[in-house]
């Protein structure tokens, strides 16, 4: 990356069913990063999400959209991202939620913690983070896939589950995708450990974690299971040290 210029950055937004979100949500992430382009990679959503974009593109060029045919997972929807990124040439590529439970304000901190590392993860559990309008069952779950993700995977960051994060490119570039596992949930987890095995260096930004706005998550029990399979199997492959040998750099906090 250019250190004196303006990276080139991309943001990206999956979306399933986040029409309402995203009227609110492009218009607040032009606010704290007008320089940005955004790309929204859309599972053709009942609730029209991928026309409202298409409408949106004729007017403001810094959008741009990927329209895939169906519900195909938030793993293969963020690799489209980084793909997309990669063959364009950004310098940077940074991924949020499109339900606000990320909020866009907190975005111009993890683009600043590139500077120091290749991957700039968006933290509930550091100091400084927090998250809003959880029960007790859903921090027993964060908690336990976190942990679950730490000891399987020998990762050091304290949130591996949460998708707000800020990568440098050339490094994404360097990951053989056709090596994930993880089409779904786990995938968060997955991309951390390949991040790893390519060397990539990690900074964990604090920032306040809020309940969506509108809609429902799309995780479900069938997601979850198959979310822990996935790390179990990436476990196994770590123990035997498997396909590429893990590089020491891990924190460059
Ligand atoms: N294109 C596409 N987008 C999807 C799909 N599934 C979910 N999304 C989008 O991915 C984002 C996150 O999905 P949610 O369903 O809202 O996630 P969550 O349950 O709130 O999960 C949160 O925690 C997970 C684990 O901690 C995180 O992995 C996830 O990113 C999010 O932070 C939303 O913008 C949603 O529209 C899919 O199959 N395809």
């Amino acid at each position: 990356m250019n250190e004196s210029a303006t990276p080139r950055l991309l943001v990206t937004l999956c979306t399933y069913n986040e029409k309402e979100n995203l009227e609110q949500l492009i218009p607040e992430i032009h606010h704290h990063l007008p320089y940005a382009a955004i790309l929204v990679i859309d599972d053709n959503s009942p609730d029209g999400t991928g026309d409202y974009v298409k409408s949106l593109k004729k007017t403001d060029s810094r959008i741009h959209s990927i329209h895939r045919s169906g519900k195909l997972g938030l793993g293969t929807a963020t690799i489209a991202g980084f793909q997309y990124a990669i063959e364009n040439h950004y310098d940077l590529v940074l991924n949020l939620d499109a339900d606000f439970s990320h909020p866009p304000r907190f975005m111009p901190d993890l683009v600043a913690a590139t500077e120091q590392a290749d991957v700039a993860i968006g933290s509930r559990y550091v100091p400084g983070g927090k998250i809003e309008g959880w029960g007790p069952k859903r921090y027993f779950m964060s908690g336990a896939i976190n942990w679950y993700a730490r000891l399987l995977l020998r990762l050091k960051s304290r949130d591996c589950s949460g998708s707000f994060r800020c990568y440098r490119v050339p490094k994404l570039a360097e990951i053989d995708f056709k090596l994930l596992r993880a089409k779904g949930y786990a995938f968060q987890e997955e991309i951390l450990y390949r991040c790893r095995r390519v060397g990539c260096t990690f900074q964990e930004v604090p920032f306040t974690f809020e309940e969506r706005r509108y809609g429902s998550s799309k995780i479900n029990m069938k997601e979850a299971f198959s979310a822990l399979w996935v790390m179990f199997v990436l476990g196994i492959d770590n123990l035997q040290g498997k396909r590429v040998k893990v590089l020491p750099a891990e924190s460059a906090k």
